[in-house]
């Protein structure tokens, strides 16, 4: 349904890169993630999909239609939730929705079956200005009115930024039911405990794809031992453990530091747990974890960097 073939972005006459030959695939009824920290380039992958900028490179598909000579139906075929609030403030609920449905030439009630269970939540406000709802009502409504016109497509830029925890789970929810309706999910998001919800997710960070598989596999492809280490100064504790000749890569999680040693065949801990008492560590705590998303996304990052 969507394909990118060596995709590039380049902003200020070339000299910022923001998407660097980015390339892959999403097939039909996927829900697919595309997951990466701020200013990694997913807005600007979103928006060149949407067909809102130019590539200066690459090439790339939306059900079957070329971005750049195809954009007026990619603009019918898909939906796009863009990152900010963009619905008009000063219409209600309602007229938004209204307006969405008439842009497109369709009417709220021959759509109202796709998007009735997002809406049934934020119908009691039908009369409320769209600025004056909630964040989590905002949500519904963008979703409502990107869904109004029955797009194949759904793309959807960090749809749960800054929408507190509820939401954000209901948010999911509603997506697993779109899914469940045939529509294709592109979502951007910068949680990396969302990215376990997707069927397949790219990791991406400064414009570059790190990695894309399902959750699982990417996890399941961790090759270290990973250890958290946890004691009464976390600042100290790090310190102490980036000068431990070795550890080989080592960053905070929580209150825990993630740690993997260089020779994953030997028995590390008791010396690991000398040397930082040695070092004055008090309550030391260390324990073998499973890696998680965010562990391996920090693994390929480090790996790219270097
Ligand atoms: N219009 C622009 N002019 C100049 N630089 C830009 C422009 N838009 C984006 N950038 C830069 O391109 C890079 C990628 O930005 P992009 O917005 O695509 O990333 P993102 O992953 O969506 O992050 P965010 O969530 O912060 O928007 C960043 O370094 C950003 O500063």
């Amino acid at each position: 349904m969507v394909t990118l073939d060596k995709l590039s972005k380049t902003y200020n006459k070339g000299s910022v890169l923001a998407v660097d030959k980015v390339s892959f695939e999403v097939n039909k009824g996927e829900l697919f993630g595309l997951i990466g920290p701020d200013g990694a380039g997913k807005t600007s992958i979103f928006r060149m999909l949407t067909t809102l900028l130019l590539p200066d490179e690459g090439s790339a598909t939306v059900d079957g239609f070329d971005i750049v000579k195809d954009y007026k139906s990619i603009r019918n075929t898909v939906g796009y939730m863009p990152g900010r609030f963009s619905l008009y403030q000063d219409l209600s609920v309602e007229e938004n929705l209204n307006f969405f449905a008439t842009i497109f030439n369709t009417t709220i009630e021959e759509n109202y079956d796709l998007i009735k269970d997002i809406y049934v939540q934020i119908e009691p406000f039908k009369d409320r200005k769209a600025g004056k709802l909630s964040g989590g009502m905002k949500q519904k409504l963008a979703l409502s009115c990107a869904l109004i016109h029955r797009p194949t497509i759904l793309f959807l830029d960090e749809p749960t930024t800054g929408v507190d925890a509820v939401s954000r789970k209901e948010f999911w929810e509603m997506l697993k039911r779109l899914k469940t309706q045939g529509i294709t999910i592109l979502v951007s998001t910068p949680y990396m405990d969302e990215a376990t919800l997707c069927d397949r997710i790219a990791l991406i960070q400064s414009g570059k794809i790190l990695s894309i598989d399902t959750p699982q596999n990417i996890v399941d492809a961790y090759p270290d031992k990973l250890f958290a280490i946890k004691a009464e100064s976390i600042y100290y504790l790090l310190n102490d453990l980036r000068a431990y000749t070795k550890v080989k890569g080592c960053f905070t999680f929580g209150e825990f530091v993630h740690i993997s040693f260089k020779d994953k065949s030997a028995t590390n801990e008791p010396e690991l747990l000398a040397y930082l008492k040695e070092k004055g560590h008090k309550n030391i705590e260390i324990k073998a974890v499973t890696p998680g998303i965010e562990d391996c996304f920090i693994r390929l990052m480090t790996e790219e960097t270097n």
